[in-house]
């Protein structure tokens, strides 16, 4: 029976030693067994969260001709708007139906960013803050969990390499063709991914068995999963799983759904060297994270 377990991050913030080293064995668990995880109490305020959404909804509201004058350009800055079925998350599937914003932490301090751009405001910026540091808490329990130095991930990523992600998965006008999904199967490619979704639902996740489960939204918690970079440093130990975002077979098809994704990554110059390859044989050559995400961002656009 797998399930996605619900981990209380405040526990892990405030608690005392015992109650830390608990939710410590919860997330090693939870990455261990299935790479996915419910967050509670993750420390962000509620109100923060729903204006951001607000304002993603604003976003995707403009006409088409504007959003394509932010249109992602290149893979070195991954950040822009990425139109309906630009993308396949599943190269083997008709692209997604679902169009994205991406803002780097480059951006939300640059001074000539465009005016219509999401990362010109403010809650922006501080929602991508309050994303950081929910992010370091959770890589500080990885940290323990793998029996690290509790810095050792935070002080890899402490240069804000993340790319925040906006996403708005529209209303279905005619039938989608087939095997198209709202987003197809695929697992994230960073150290760690937090995702906020609304009450829509599609979301479903890949068990060992090869069952999808379904993720659905919990009221003021954030789904966090592993990604492929993260399983590839800690020699699967922790796994990356597969997920994707179906389309809804009742009403809700006709409804739109909006979710936020923070993907995590190191520093670009960290070395992604298999750890704990002391007792065992390394999967993988080591890697500079910015090299490794590069090569992943290339072979998907
Ligand atoms: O929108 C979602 O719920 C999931 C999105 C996702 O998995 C991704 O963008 O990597
Ligand atoms: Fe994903």
């Amino acid at each position: 029976m797998f399930a996605i377990p619900i981990i209380d991050l405040a526990a892990f913030s405030n608690g005392d030693a015992v109650t830390r080293q608990r939710v410590v064995k919860q997330v090693y668990q939870a990455c261990h067994e299935i790479g996915f995880m419910y967050l509670q109490n993750p420390g962000i305020s509620k109100d923060l969260v729903q204006q951001v959404f607000a304002l993603n909804k604003s976003f995707f509201n403009l006409p088409l001709t504007v959003k394509q004058q932010l249109a992602w350009s290149n893979e070195f800055s991954n950040t822009g708007y990425v139109g309906i079925e630009r993308e396949s998350l599943d190269s083997n599937k008709p692209g997604d139906l679902k169009e994205a914003f991406n803002v780097s932490k480059a951006e939300l301090t640059c001074p000539t960013v465009s005016s219509i751009s999401p990362a010109k405001n403010p809650k922006i910026f501080t929602f991508f803050q309050a994303c950081t540091e929910i992010a370091n808490k959770v890589l500080q329990a990885f940290a323990l969990a793998l029996e690290l130095p509790e810095d050792f991930f935070t002080t890899r990523h402490n240069r804000q390499h993340h790319t925040l992600r906006s996403l708005h998965y529209p209303p279905l006008q005619t039938l989608a063709k087939p095997g198209q999904v709202r987003a197809g199967e695929h697992s994230d490619y960073g150290s760690l991914t937090l995702l906020f979704q609304d009450e829509v639902g599609g979301l479903e996740v890949q068990t060992k068995t090869g069952d999808w489960i379904a993720a659905p939204a919990i009221p003021d918690t954030v789904v966090v999963n592993t990604g492929d970079l993260m399983q590839r440093w800690t020699n699967h130990v922790f796994c990356s799983t597969k997920h994707r975002v179906i389309i809804p077979n009742d009403s809700r098809v006709k409804q739109s759904r909006y979710s936020i994704a923070f993907f995590c990554h190191p520093n670009d110059d960290t070395e992604i060297a298999c750890l704990g390859c002391d007792r065992e044989q390394p999967i993988y050559p080591p890697i500079l994270a910015g090299e490794y995400l590069l090569q992943r961002l290339q072979a998907t656009y």
